[in-house]
């Protein structure tokens, strides 16, 4: 055990956007993290890319290093703060880290969602912690609430609002009426998007997060290879005006839910894509670039957690939560829980997930084009809940809102409705979430 009063040392790897602030806190809040350790936290390195960057923080003389490597290989070092972001270095810095001792905290969504168990495997194996809170939401505790207090429920859904970019976006649609690339470029002025906003607009950035939730709701490794991703880029201003006249709201979801099977084993499914919801559920009130997780478990209901889910001093506060919890364990020499996949569950494929649909039709306007539409649906076992039209001079658009049906049903039946003669075009398929059937 640690002896009270001597310094656990902690090395910073990467001192960007969220690095820079970590070092900032941990100097403007030494007093108050050594009371809550139990023992001073001493920063003792901070690797970095160029000693000679601008950074936004004024880093102490002799602590930066452009070696790694070396830092993390140290043999003193009790925790290993990575945020440099990526696969490699990442990973081997964090193996390297583990295997020397030391305990990790991480806010790489990217590496724990596609190698996670490779690396929960070697913190198991070095009897040390890892611990990404940051990964997922930023600044909003979610992976604790799941890890920790919901332990003994049972979760059966989880609903993320997890990119602050596309959801500033999807926002600025629905407020302004504006299109995807307008809306877009307004994000990248203000900076919520990058000059490559591809991981975030294309439900990258989403899905590896959807795998990280998935992976601790369900007790089942689920990396983001298993996650079906759908970005934003096809969702239209006509599609946002369509969910404002059923009174709802276009969102990007990471979407985890527990699926009962016939034969009654459980499974998963884990999926990303625009989704309309009404605007009576609690995610419809996330706005801007906020995050949000909706939970559903059997004994506590629905629980939802809100909050900044990036930006450096925000992304920050989670790593330091992070850091004072390894902390304490290594000072007390024990662990915090590891990664719980015992349940390993079955991932269902996309074609297997059940949801309802939104689809815009359009036809020919003459006698008998409703009636067969419906027929399609019906072929298909897809039940319709509602149908609209809007009529213009010779052709008319159908909107149909069906009852729950699975993934591969609805692909039949648009494929049949494609090649039905009166049926001009589908023009749009959204998914259709978080409300009674
Ligand atoms: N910025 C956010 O809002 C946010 C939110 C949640 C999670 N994260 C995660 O936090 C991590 C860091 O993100 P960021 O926004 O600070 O990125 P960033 O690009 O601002 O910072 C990363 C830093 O790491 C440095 N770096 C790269 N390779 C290095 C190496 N081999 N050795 C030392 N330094 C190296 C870079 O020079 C850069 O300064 C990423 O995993 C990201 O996904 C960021
Ligand atoms: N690009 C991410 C940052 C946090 O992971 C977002 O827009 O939410
Ligand atoms: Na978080």
């Amino acid at each position: 055990m640690t002896e009270s009063g001597k310094p656990l040392k902690v090395a910073v790897l990467g001192c960007g956007s969220v690095g820079s602030q970590v070092v900032r806190l941990l100097q403007e809040q030494a007093t108050d993290l050594a009371a809550r350790v139990g023992s001073p936290v001493e920063l003792v390195g901070v690797a970095v890319r160029r000693l000679d960057a601008a950074r936004e923080v004024e880093v102490p003389e002799g602590l930066l290093t452009t070696d790694a490597e070396g830092l993390v290989s140290r043999g003193d070092i009790d925790v290993v703060v990575e945020v440099i972001g990526g696969i490699e270095p990442a990973r081997s810095l964090i193996l390297s880290a583990l295997e020397h001792g030391a305990s990790v905290v991480s806010a790489n969504k990217a590496l724990l969602a596609e190698d996670g168990p490779t690396l929960f495997e070697a913190a198991e194996k070095a009897g040390r912690d890892l611990y990404y809170e940051a990964a997922v939401a930023g600044a909003i505790p979610i992976l604790r609430p799941l890890r920790e207090s919901l332990a003994g429920d049972k979760v059966t859904r989880v609903l993320g609002i997890v990119n602050g970019t596309t959801n500033f976006i999807l926002d600025k649609m629905d407020t302004s009426g504006a299109g995807f690339a307008d809306a877009l470029e307004e994000a990248q002025a203000l900076g919520y998007a990058e000059a490559d906003p591809t991981a975030d607009v294309e439900g990258f950035d989403a899905a590896a997060k959807a795998a990280i939730l998935a992976s601790l709701a369900f007790h089942t490794r689920v990396t983001d290879a298993d996650v079906y991703r759908e970005g934003i880029a096809e969702v239209s201003a006509t599609d946002v005006a369509s969910a404002r006249e059923m009174n709802c709201v276009v969102k990007l979801l990471a979407i985890c839910e527990l699926r009962e099977q016939p034969d009654g084993e459980e499974a998963v499914s884990v999926r990303v894509h625009p989704a309309m919801i009404p605007r009576s559920h609690p995610l419809a009130s996330v706005r801007e670039a906020y995050n949000a997780v909706f939970v559903e478990s059997e004994a506590a209901g629905q629980l939802m957690f809100y909050g900044p889910g990036a930006g450096g001093s925000p992304t920050a506060s989670a790593v330091l939560g992070d850091l004072v919890t390894v902390a304490r364990n290594r000072r007390n020499d024990v662990r915090g829980p590891g990664e719980s996949s015992y349940a390993d569950r079955a991932v269902l494929p996309m074609g297997e997930a059940r949801t309802r649909y939104h689809v815009a039709i359009d036809v020919d306007d003459r006698a008998g084009v409703l009636a067969t539409v419906a027929t399609a649906f019906a072929e298909h076992g897809v039940s319709i809940r509602t149908v609209r039209q809007e009529g213009r001079d010779d052709d008319a658009q159908l909107v149909v809102v069906s009852h729950e049906a699975t993934d591969a049903q609805l692909s039949a039946t648009v494929a049949h409705l494609q090649g039905m003669d009166s049926v001009r075009e589908v023009s749009s398929v959204m998914r259709v979430e978080g409300g009674a059937e």
